[in-house]
């Protein structure tokens, strides 16, 4: 078995259960997958120290349930800032998935990855592609707005079995790109994902809790570390929302709330309240 393996016992599996995509395919058919928002964050709301910088909030034993949660999801969707700041792997280190005690890739997820101007500067040496080489992981899909993105990349891609998907995306009064996360999500449930995590970075996590595309979380879950990690970090926290009368309303609420503590942090788990007006 591989050295980095993780543990996660089945007595700490329980508590996530409820919480997690069903394991039968019982549930009604949907064009969506089923689909988690998960992060671990600091007291200040913080995902790390500032954009660029890879932050250990997680504990050990929420770290191995973070794996968990991967070995439980047919996909992790993450923004191309986490993958330059943080050159992550997307695996699943839990201890009997694929790669790490058990042969061939059952229960990696599709690392996918939002890069709207092609970004990303990937090679062999990007710790993914060092996972793919390995057998101890799966190769990207990247979402793209780029219509002939790098010929070296897709070579890259190709070798390993991952590609390019472009979407359609609309231009933000900033600049910015913002995909339809409704046609995205049934593009990677028709390509064969039933399940997604969403883990994060902070403006992927802030525009997925903007009104319309909350209706889109069947779960969150929520790491939280004990630690400020003080101003100038990158933060969630999604746009304010109003009432009729124009006064000030939080921007998103849980309900069926679960605390569970873990080692030194305490993880949430609950799902996002969605208003009838939101519903359609
Ligand atoms: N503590 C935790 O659990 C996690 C921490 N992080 C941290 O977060 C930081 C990165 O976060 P951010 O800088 O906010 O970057 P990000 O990962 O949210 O990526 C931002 C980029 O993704 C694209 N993007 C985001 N939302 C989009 C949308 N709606 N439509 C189209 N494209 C969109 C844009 O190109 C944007 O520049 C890193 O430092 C990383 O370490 C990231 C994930 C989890
Ligand atoms: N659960 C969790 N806890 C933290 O403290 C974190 N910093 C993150 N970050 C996310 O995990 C990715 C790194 O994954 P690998 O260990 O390289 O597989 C990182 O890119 C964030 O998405 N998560």
């Amino acid at each position: 078995m591989s050295r980095d393996a993780l543990e996660f016992s089945q007595s700490d599996r329980g508590f996530l259960e409820p919480h997690l995509p069903p394991q039968a395919v019982s549930a009604p058919a949907s064009d969506l997958p089923f689909t988690t928002l998960t992060f671990a964050t600091s007291l200040d709301s913080s995902l790390a120290l500032s954009p660029g910088a890879r932050t250990v909030l997680s504990g050990p034993q929420s770290k191995a349930m973070t794996h968990y949660l991967r070995s439980r999801h047919d996909g992790i969707l993450i923004g191309v800032g986490t993958a330059v700041a943080d050159d992550p792997g997307l695996n699943c280190r839990i201890a009997g998935v694929g790669g790490y005690g058990q042969e061939g890739l059952s229960g990696q997820p599709r690392p996918v990855v939002i890069d709207p101007t092609g970004r990303w500067e990937f090679s062999e040496d990007s710790k993914l592609f060092q996972l793919c080489r390995e057998g101890r992981g799966l190769a990207p899909w990247i979402i793209t707005a780029v219509e002939n993105p790098s010929s070296q990349k897709q070579a890259l891609l190709d070798k390993y079995g991952g590609r390019f998907m472009t979407s359609k995306m609309l231009r933000t009064h900033t600049g910015g790109h913002q995909v339809d996360w409704r046609t995205l999500f049934e593009t990677l449930k028709s390509n064969g994902l039933e399940s997604v995590m969403v883990e994060g970075g902070g403006q992927i996590i802030n525009s997925l809790l903007s009104p319309q595309y909350m209706p889109l979380l069947d779960s969150v879950i929520v790491t939280i570390a004990p630690t400020w990690l003080g101003q100038g970090g990158v933060v969630v926290s999604p746009a304010r929302r109003f009432d009729e009368g124009g006064n000030a309303m939080s921007a998103a609420r849980l309900k069926n709330v679960k605390w569970y503590p873990f080692g030194e942090d305490v993880v949430l788990c609950g799902q996002v309240i969605v208003a009838d007006a939101q519903k359609a």
